[in-house]
């Protein structure tokens, strides 16, 4: 068995898409990146790739390549999770957090769950996603960026 654990952070701007978990959220602002800047996406392509001591997705998708300018964060998603088969391994269970003020995330929670797990070949009720505010403090708090973490169980295949 692995564990892995994964953290991620985008900067909230308006005139941006918002997209967690592979889901369009109407918002007044989105998350910028090189990338569809997916960050509950990231955090758990990082929580995978660290289990098996791969690195993080900057290593292997890096942000000064053109090739993944704009690119939805699912494909990454997937090809991470080829990579955790070529080691041998399947995936318990995964369970994530999305610090965001705004806007309310729970009427999306579940599409999200949805969309990660049948990116990854799971069961939805493999994949947990969480949602908190941060209490109006910090850079979440402020509304300046959204974070997110992950944790993720690994099994020999
Ligand atoms: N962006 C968010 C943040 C939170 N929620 C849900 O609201 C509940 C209360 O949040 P706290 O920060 O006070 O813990 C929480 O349990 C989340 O389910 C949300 O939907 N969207
Ligand atoms: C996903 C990648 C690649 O497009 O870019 P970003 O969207 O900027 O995301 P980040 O979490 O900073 O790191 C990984 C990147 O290399």
């Amino acid at each position: 068995m692995r564990i892995g654990y994964g953290y991620d952070v985008h900067r909230l701007e308006a005139g941006e898409s918002l997209i967690l978990g592979g889901v369009e959220i109407p918002f007044e602002k989105g998350l910028v990146g090189h990338s569809d800047a997916d960050v509950l996406l990231h955090a758990i392509s990082d929580a995978l790739l660290g289990a098996v001591a791969l690195g993080d997705i900057g290593k292997h998708f890096p942000d000064t390549d053109e090739q993944y300018s704009g690119i939805d964060s699912r494909l990454l998603l997937k090809e991470v999770a080829g990579l955790i088969r070529k080691e041998g391994y399947d995936i318990a269970n995964i369970d994530a957090i999305v610090v965001a003020e705004q806007p309310k995330l729970a009427p999306y929670i579940l599409e999200m769950r949805q969309c990660i797990a049948e990116d990854l070949g799971l069961g939805k009720g493999q994949v947990s996603v969480k949602a908190t505010t941060s209490e109006g403090i910090g850079f979440e708090g402020r509304q300046q960026g959204i974070s997110s973490r992950a944790v993720v169980l690994l099994q020999e295949a």
